[in-house]
């Protein structure tokens, strides 16, 4: 497909967990470089599981995916990519400082020591300031609030400066404010030619900031820009026959609950 040109190419991915399930099948999509594209798609869709597939923290067992025409190892080893996790991936309880959680973004650039440099140091105080979390920085992670554990994620993920940035549900328990800075930074990131998925369940936003829409439900059921795709009839397609009244409103929807 187009797996020479930029942005995230993913094609014909299925994945099967260890207990049997297949959480993905046959999906094919492709993610434009340099767009803000929202992934939407029931509890249970798949999000997650595209998310990591491009990650390579699952392999699927079937299909390819290429990040800016390059295999996901080869995308791993150039620091193509990083991912802003959904919450309840993250062990909250590791005793690690924000700073130290930013600074895991750097891991990549410096040798087996891992001892920051000048140029690491200025990533992590620049990243923490334009979430900012600059005042959070010697408090702990499992002491900060929902938005600004999200924040210090996407500072982690701005310090790595991946040309592509993933983010799993980042609106997720955030109030307004909150949302609408990380909106903001998105926004920005992309405008400085960065690549962004990011999966949300507030529907009502997606076409105030994304470009691209992909609406997944175990496969890819509909892609292009927001204009085209964010339409009733594929959003009833994604979700089993909900209006798009019920959808819109600010709240995720179950796959099973719908069923
Ligand atoms: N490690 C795993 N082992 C087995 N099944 C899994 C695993 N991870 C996810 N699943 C299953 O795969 C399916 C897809 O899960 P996934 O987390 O990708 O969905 P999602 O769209 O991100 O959902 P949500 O909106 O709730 O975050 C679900 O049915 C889930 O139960």
């Amino acid at each position: 497909m187009r797996s020479d040109t930029f942005g995230i190419t993913v094609e014909n991915i299925s994945v099967t967990y260890s207990n049997a399930h297949l959480a993905l099948y046959n999906a094919s999509c492709y993610v434009q470089s340099g767009t803000i594209t929202g992934l939407v798609g029931p509890n249970g869709g798949g999000k997650s599981t595209l998310f990591k597939t491009i990650m390579g923290f699952v392999n699927p067992n079937q299909g390819r995916v290429h990040i800016d025409g390059l295999s996901v190892t080869m995308a791993q080893k150039r620091q193509l990519m990083s991912y802003v996790p959904q919450a309840d991936d993250v062990d909250w309880n590791f005793p690690v400082s924000v700073a130290d959680v930013v600074m895991m973004g750097r891991y990549g650039y410096m040798n087996m020591l891992r001892i920051p440099g000048r140029e690491d140091r200025r990533q992590v105080a620049e990243s923490l300031e334009r979430v900012g979390m600059t005042d959070f920085c010697h408090r702990q992670i499992g002491e900060l609030s929902g938005g600004q554990k999200k924040r210090a994620f996407l500072a982690r993920a701005m310090a790595q400066n991946s040309r592509v940035i993933l983010l799993d549900e980042p609106f997720t328990g955030v109030d307004v404010k909150t949302e609408k800075r990380i909106v903001n930074l998105l926004m920005q990131l992309r405008d400085e030619g960065h690549t962004i998925l990011v999966s949300t369940h507030d529907l009502a936003s997606i076409s105030t900031f994304c470009d691209r829409t992909i609406l997944l439900n175990r496969t890819i059921l509909a892609e292009g820009t927001t204009a085209d795709t964010f339409t009733e009839e594929n959003l009833s397609m994604t979700f089993g026959g909900l209006p798009l009244s019920s959808l819109t409103q600010k709240h995720s929807i179950s796959q099973q609950h719908y069923e």
